[in-house]
């Protein structure tokens, strides 16, 4: 087994104990106009968390912060340990940490086209410090062995979809963000999801998981919370 990355590369990792993430009254604005307008948001090491809201509520937005790829404007955010609201250099360097221990899996896959499924993941694995042959075991864990040497801009959605969930389950992170949990995916596909999240959870880690599908969510996730205009309301989705 490999070791975990975090061990490897001395990045962002979940602290011995206490939240994944923390959110408090988290500001973000993009082009000038506020998305995120005072979010609280806490993810507890082991959870499941469900994300629901209608179009432009800010969901992809709070995702992309959490990943470190959005600066906040305002509010603070702790991500594994890291202050990613910090002012000047020290914010930065942390959301830099939480860049490369946090996966995001958005709307678009994240695989260069020109490049052949097997390639892309193997890069994700020399980038990470980890052996190639965890790449070819990411990539048959979902389904796509056999399309190891196809060009992503040759793949179907749904496959671009797995290969972006093998490269999920070879990078091990502590949180887990991902968005349109449902896009695209079939029945079992869908497990796969399931697979992955058990796998973070085991970890200690946390998941997100946004969809505009509630009745599939319900069994995915151990609760669920709605943004409405870029803060967090209560929602509607029991825990099962
Ligand atoms: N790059 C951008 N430039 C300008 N505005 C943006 C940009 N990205 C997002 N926004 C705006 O931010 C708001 C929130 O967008 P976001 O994608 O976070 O919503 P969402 O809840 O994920 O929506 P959906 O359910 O449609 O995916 C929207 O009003 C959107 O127009």
């Amino acid at each position: 087994m490999p070791e975990p990355l975090h061990a490897l590369t001395g990045r962002a990792s979940r602290p011995a104990q206490g939240p994944v993430a923390v959110v408090e009254s988290v500001r973000v604005d993009i082009a000038g106009t506020p998305v995120l307008r005072g979010l609280d948001l806490r993810l507890e090491a082991g959870e499941v968390v469900g994300l629901l809201g209608p179009n432009g509520s800010g969901k992809s937005t709070l995702l992309r912060m959490l990943a470190g790829l959005i600066p906040p404007a305002g509010g603070r955010c702790r991500v594994l340990g890291a202050d990613i609201s910090a002012d000047g250099a020290a914010g930065r360097a942390a959301r830099a940490a939480v860049r490369t221990s946090v996966t995001l899996i958005g709307h678009q896959p994240a695989l260069y086209p020109q490049l052949e499924l097997g390639e892309n993941l193997r890069l994700v694995a020399r980038l990470t410090g980890r052996d190639e042959t965890d790449a070819t075991a990411a990539l048959e864990s979902v389904g796509l062995a056999a399309a190891t040497h196809r060009r992503a801009d040759q793949c179907s959605h749904g496959m671009l979809r797995r290969a972006d969930l093998a490269r999920a389950l070879l990078t091990e992170p502590h949180l887990l963000l991902l968005d349109e949990a449902h896009a695209g995916l079939d029945r079992d596909s869908v497990h796969l999801v399931q697979v992955l999240t058990e796998a973070v959870r085991s970890r200690s880690g946390a998941c997100v998981l946004v969809s505009h599908e509630r009745d599939r969510l319900r069994p995915m996730v151990d609760r669920a919370v709605e943004l409405v205009d870029g803060a967090v309301v209560p929602a509607s989705v029991s825990v099962p």
